[in-house]
């Protein structure tokens, strides 16, 4: 028997719907691949191979898996906002790119309403963002309203998974409603949407973009979570551009209040931005006071 391998692109009572090269397949997991005490043996975003008579035989192993909405193999996470109206809220945009780097999620940054600032002001944005330089993440400016780059958006996510977040009200609905013609998600409405009707029954779906590639339907992160760091160490381990040449003075420095610290270093002569430093300190504080003791 030949096999095919797909995508799962939702998951409704028992079936998997699985899309391949074009064509969405209903699926059964075959037996063995069941364990009952498991709600993650096969998951939206999975790759699966099944055979002619639509049993998925075999799961790939997962690159990254989120557990609200259940996905994985997330290629990208769209941290979205706005430049005005609501604010431009950078603790919170750092608060998602430390959950991108925690489930292994490239983190991409996305400003819409650009159509609502000034050249200066958009000037202003960009030097408050330089830091994204840095840790190699891409920057959108785009307006949903006067179509601003909205086509390089399209070319980007083109052939992967990914997710939006971000805070309400910044257009998430609408950017998504111009990434796909027949997307139909109310503006103005999605938080109410999701909550009720058929999305709540269904579970999340990967809704498939016109050149390849699929979005989540489900705004999964917010940007007022931090994730569940285990401790310190894992803590660095979230902010790259702590990896800095040569080694501080003790072996277990945790860059806070030691002496000949190469990355405090690093921040005086502005190699690591300060903002983020400053950021990486009050998560710290957060952590200790909240979760590890
Ligand atoms: N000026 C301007 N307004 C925009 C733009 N994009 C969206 N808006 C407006 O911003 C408001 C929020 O847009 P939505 O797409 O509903 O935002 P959302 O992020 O999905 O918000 P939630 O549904 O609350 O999560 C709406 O009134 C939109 O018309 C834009 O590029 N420029
Ligand atoms: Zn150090």
């Amino acid at each position: 028997m030949s096999y095919i391998k797909g995508v799962v692109t939702t998951k409704i009572k028992g079936f998997y719907y699985v899309a391949s090269e074009g064509k969405t397949y209903e699926c059964r997991l075959r037996g063995v691949l069941k364990r009952r005490d498991r709600k993650d043996n096969c998951i939206v975003g999975d790759i699966v191979e099944f055979g002619e008579d639509g049993a998925i035989t075999a799961v790939h192993e997962r690159s990254n898996m989120i557990n609200r909405p259940l996905v994985a193999n997330i290629d990208y996470l769209v941290i979205q906002f706005a430049a005005v109206d609501p604010k431009l809220d950078y603790e919170r945009l750092n608060i998602l790119m430390l959950n991108a780097y925690y489930y292994n999620i490239k983190p991409v940054v996305v400003i819409n309403k650009v159509d609502l600032i000034s050249p200066e002001e958009l000037e202003e944005i960009k030097e408050k963002l330089e830091y994204l330089k840095a840790l190699d993440i891409d920057l959108f400016f785009i307006s949903t309203y006067n179509n601003i780059g909205i086509d390089r958006i399209k070319d980007y996510i083109k052939d992967k998974i990914t997710a939006f977040g971000g805070p309400s009200g910044v257009g998430k609905s609408s950017i998504l409603n111009l990434l796909q013609d027949n997307m139909e998600l109310e503006v103005g409405e999605t938080s109410k949407k999701l909550k009720r009707g058929k999305h709540t029954t269904k579970g999340t779906t990967l809704l498939p973009l016109d050149n390849g590639g699929f979005v989540i339907d489900t705004p999964g992160f917010s940007s007022i979570e931090h994730p569940p760091v285990e401790d310190v160490r894992r803590l660095i381990s979230l902010f790259p551009e702590f990896e800095v040449e040569g080694s501080c003075k003790f072996a277990d420095c945790i860059h806070i209040n030691e002496p000949a610290c190469r990355v405090k270093e690093a921040v005086e002569r502005n190699e690591i931005s300060r903002d983020r430093y400053e950021f990486f300190l009050r998560c710290y504080e957060k952590y200790k006071l909240e979760r590890w003791n």
